[in-house]
């Protein structure tokens, strides 16, 4: 399965965010969107996720050679600020989410075993979640956009906000799971981009390039990365 973006042009007034975007996602492995500040990266996710919509191009689904349009159930979006109902504690808003999406999920398990797997711990699910931490809103968010098993999973720096600790479990998490799905997340942390990446891809004026791994060691990726964003400077 594919996700394929193909010129997708984006502009907000006259800026021209996105100037013809063109790339294949496959599942089964975790993409790493770079970009500098203001790139287009979030837009990049807001258009695939149709919350604004695109200038030009198009984007699709690809299995077995057939072409589909995205629906909204083949995306989970983690943003970068996570967006809970305060208001409802951890067990509340993972049962009422389970709930409403019971038809397309595809294994059930325990709210606490779901809990579990996020390592959440047990005295913190019937806390409300107004007093979470800014890391365990964000577990929470992760928590429900990966229980439906949607097809592209977007995440828009996904691991800022967690500690050290619980980033190399979620690193771990999202190793485990990558095989299910298309994986791309956007970040500023270039270890983390190479530790977990299956492969760079760089938003750089506009277009998506990819920057292939081989036979280069970390340093030298690091440094070539770096050149290819220092480019949009030139
Ligand atoms: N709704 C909007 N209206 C007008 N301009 C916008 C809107 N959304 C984004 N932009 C502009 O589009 C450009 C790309 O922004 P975007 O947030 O996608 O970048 P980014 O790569 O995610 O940045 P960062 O790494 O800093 O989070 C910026 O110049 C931003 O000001």
């Amino acid at each position: 399965m594919k996700l394929v973006l193909e010129q997708i042009e984006k502009k907000f007034d006259k800026k021209e965010v996105l100037r013809g975007a063109d790339f294949t996602f496959e599942k089964g492995k975790i993409y790493g969107l770079l970009g500098r500040n203001g790139a287009g990266k979030t837009t990049l996710f807001n258009c695939i996720n149709e919350d604004i919509e695109i200038d030009g191009g198009s984007f699709y689904i690809e299995e077995e050679g057939i072409k589909r349009p995205i629906i909204s159930e083949d995306i989970g979006y983690v943003l970068s600020t996570p967006v809970v109902p305060e208001f409802l504690t951890g067990r509340e808003f993972l049962k009422f989410f389970i709930e409403i999406n019971a038809q397309k999920m595809k294994e059930s398990k325990s709210l606490d075993e779901y809990f579990d797997f996020m390592k959440i711990e047990e005295e913190d699910r019937d806390k409300l979640m107004k007093d979470y931490s800014h890391g365990m809103k964000n577990k929470m968010q992760m928590l429900v956009n990966i229980i439906g098993s949607p097809t592209i999973l977007l995440l828009d720096e996904p691991l800022t906000s967690f500690d050290v600790v619980v980033a190399d479990e979620m690193k771990k998490m999202l190793k485990e799971i990558k095989k299910d799905h298309i994986l791309i997340f956007s970040t500023h942390i270039m270890e983390l981009a190479l530790d977990l990446c299956d492969e760079i891809v760089i938003l750089n004026q506009g277009t998506l390039e990819a920057i292939p791994k081989e036979n280069l060691d970390n340093e030298e990726f690091k440094e070539k990365i770096i050149d290819t964003l220092r480019g949009e400077e030139g």
